[in-house]
């Protein structure tokens, strides 16, 4: 079976499958338009695939009918079609868990960031403007005892509020398509409607899965029913803000502050108005960068290929149902 990966991965994952008698394609350089990429796949078995700017939709799976499997290098699959991969019996690879406590350390991180102003604190110190100890200047604002809202308690926002929960005694509030009843139990977590979420959470972290009918959910009609002192946290997708609306939302203080590791669209420009602003971290995508989870994710995206060239069902599969039908 020919395998494509279209950017180096760490070694562990690339000697599973070179071990398992796979033949391995990897370009040379990382920027691969999208006519390379697509000529790629045309010519191989399997793509082993990193990185969210490569749409795998109705166009890509008829342009490349070789295409038996694809194992995403993530866990998010917001960029593949998955009612025409079942249509076509293609088993999607993804990499869930390993990297749940890694990109819940970056929404930590960013609210933290955010509440004690610490990337403006930090830039201030870049610019040589020490400053004198000021009683008034750039005051944080303590996180305990505080309400933590989660959209999504799966398991990175799970991780995030336990984390949160055991740092700050911060009570956690939660929205969810299905209840949490373990979660609600272990973390003393509250169901509460979308609507209860956003007006009564000091911290609103968002950890759902990205479809595209919840495009800029959060914009100006729900930044408006916030708390004038809430932060806004994403680490999910980028897809879930209108940064426009997100911009005078903080500028007009309906809103405390923002953290963002995504960002809508990716790369944000470095002309973005939101990084302007002293109340805003941005981080560029990083959330499962630590040597454990990326090298873990590898292990995980090749287990599924070399699963798929024995015939086995993939052990970490986005779309089960292609078994049942
Ligand atoms: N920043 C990063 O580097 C990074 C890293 C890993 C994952 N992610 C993102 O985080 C997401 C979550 O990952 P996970 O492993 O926790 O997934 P998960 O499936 O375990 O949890 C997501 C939860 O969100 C819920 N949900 C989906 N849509 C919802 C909605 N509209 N309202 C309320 N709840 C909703 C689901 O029911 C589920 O419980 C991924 O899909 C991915 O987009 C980002
Ligand atoms: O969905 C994911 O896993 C991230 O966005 C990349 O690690």
């Amino acid at each position: 079976m020919k395998v494509f990966v279209n950017r180096r991965i760490p070694e562990a994952g690339i000697n599973m499958l070179k071990e398992a008698g796979l033949e391995v394609f990897i370009p040379e350089h990382d920027n691969l338009s999208h006519e390379e990429w697509l000529i790629y796949c045309q010519n191989h078995d399997a793509v082993l695939s990193i990185g969210g700017e490569f749409k795998y939709d109705k166009d890509f799976f008829t342009q490349c009918p070789n295409i038996k499997t694809i194992a995403l290098y993530s866990v998010g699959f917001d960029h593949v079609d998955i009612d025409e991969a079942n249509r076509r019996n293609i088993p999607i690879g993804n990499t869930p868990d390993v990297l749940s406590k890694a990109t819940s350390d970056i929404a930590f991180l960013l609210m933290q960031s955010v509440a004690r102003r610490a990337s403006y604190n930090f830039q201030k110190v870049k610019d040589g403007n020490w400053g004198d100890f000021d009683p008034l200047h750039a005051l944080g604002q303590e996180l305990y005892g505080k309400t933590l809202g989660i959209l999504g308690l799966g398991r990175i926002g799970f991780e995030m509020a336990k984390k949160s929960q055991k740092a700050f005694d911060m009570n956690i509030i939660y929205h969810n398509r299905n209840q949490n009843e373990e979660a609600e139990k272990e973390l003393n977590a509250t169901y509460v409607s979308f609507e209860e979420l956003i007006a009564q959470s000091d911290v609103l972290s968002v950890h759902a899965n990205f479809t595209p009918e919840q495009k800029e959910l959060f914009n100006s009609s729900v930044f408006v029913k916030m708390k004038d002192n809430a932060i806004f946290i994403n680490t999910a997708r980028g897809g879930f803000q209108n940064e426009k609306d997100l911009y005078e939302a903080l500028v007009s203080k309906q809103i405390w502050g923002a953290g963002l590791d995504v960002t809508n669209p990716e790369p944000m420009s470095k002309e973005s108005p939101l990084l302007e602003l002293s109340n805003v971290c941005v981080l560029p995508h990083i959330g499962s960068a630590t040597i454990e989870a990326r090298t873990g994710m590898a292990r995980m995206a090749a287990e599924n290929i070399i699963a798929f060239s024995k015939g086995e069902k993939l052990p970490y599969c986005a779309n089960p149902e292609v078994y049942t039908g």
